[in-house]
């Protein structure tokens, strides 16, 4: 994807902050995880777990910050900005798909760390990778771990076998997966029979297709904090009693991004019906060329200007997918 840039900003809970590992993070991290306890949880890490060992590794998940590759965060107590340990995800854009891993130090055993940590990073990658799912691997003896996984709404989905390093032998694992409607169910949409369920309030909302003159298309990113935080969608809002669907998108776009728009540059291009579990969206989709200023995020959104063969990248909101053909032929 471009033009975007991933928001990486330490991450509060609590009195805890998840913030990016760094080198110098070494001297704290290395005691903590060269403990038994710890690392025959852990497939990948060896026992003993040479220093050295884990400076690479610091090294090379430093590295994949800056290709999206991978995003590794230490866990830090406030109170007396001590490390408790790490959570970390990695990216598959492919399958939409972001795979977590975390450990809390022994001696933080029994403070919820680890479910409140790992809450926190779900929510946050969902709402600002380009992922749809998150994995994660427990081994069985791992009680604690599948209890917080559970918790956090992860569901069991199967079970394997994996090879752990430190205790040189494979061992029973389960596989867990969170989905984005599993956090955010208020806006799944209706997948069973949806004729049969009871006639729902029609929310009318405007939305604006913008087009550079390079051809790209201006697409925002619903912020984490919003129902289905992480989908992609056309700059736009609901319409307010008394207007009229062009006088309310002139008003969201300046609101939303700042942008001026005159009512006669708003050409119908098409809309959106559709059933969410809470209600039934209808959507009209306007196309524009013209408006004055450069889009601004006004609502701690991300913009992205995506060209026609970027568009199948980005996960748009459900009611949206039928507009992407369309507005691939019109950008071609
Ligand atoms: N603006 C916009 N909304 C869309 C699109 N697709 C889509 O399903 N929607 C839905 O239409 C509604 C838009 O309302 P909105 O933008 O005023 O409200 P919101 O949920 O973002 O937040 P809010 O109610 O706190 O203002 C949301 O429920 C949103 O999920 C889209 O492309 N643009």
């Amino acid at each position: 994807m471009t033009n975007h840039s991933v928001s990486i900003l330490p991450l509060k809970i609590d009195h805890y902050t998840l913030r990016l590992i760094q080198t110098e993070d070494i001297n704290a991290l290395h005691p903590l995880i060269n403990d038994w306890n710890v690392v025959r949880m852990l497939s990948q890490v060896p026992f003993p777990y040479p220093k050295p060992l884990l400076e690479k590794w610091i090294d090379s998940i430093i590295q994949e910050i800056h290709t999206g590759a991978s995003y590794h965060f230490s866990i830090i107590d406030d109170t007396n900005d001590q490390i408790v340990g790490c959570i970390g995800l990695r990216v598959d854009s492919k399958d939409q798909l972001g795979k977590i891993g975390y450990w809390i130090a022994h001696k933080y055993w029994g403070n919820k760390i680890a479910s409140r940590a790992l809450q926190r990073i779900s929510t946050w990658a969902l709402a600002n990778l380009n992922i749809n799912y998150i994995r994660a691997t427990a081994a069985d003896d791992n009680l604690a771990s599948i209890s917080v996984l559970k918790k956090c709404g992860y569901q069991s989905f199967g079970k394997g076998k994996e090879k752990f390093l430190a205790r040189a032998a494979e061992q029973p694992v389960s596989y867990f997966l969170l989905k984005r409607e599993d956090i955010c169910p208020g806006k799944s949409p209706v997948s069973l029979n949806p004729s049969s369920s009871i006639p729902k309030k029609i929310l009318l909302v405007v939305a604006g297709a913008l087009i550079d003159i390079d051809g790209r298309l201006l697409l925002a990113r619903r912020p984490e904090g919003k129902s289905m935080a992480g989908m992609w969608e056309f700059p736009g809002g609901k319409i307010e009693p008394g207007e009229t669907p062009e006088a309310a998108l002139v008003r969201e776009l300046k609101e939303e991004i700042n942008v001026d728009v005159s009512q006669s540059c708003l050409a119908p291009f098409t809309f959106a019906s559709y059933e969410y579990t809470d209600f039934h969206l209808l959507m009209p989709l306007y196309v524009c060329h013209k408006w004055k200023n450069l889009p601004e995020p006004r609502e701690n959104q991300q913009l992205a200007w995506v060209p026609a063969d970027e568009l199948d990248n980005y996960l748009v909101m459900e009611a949206d997918k039928p507009f992407i053909p369309l507005l691939k032929d019109l950008l071609f």
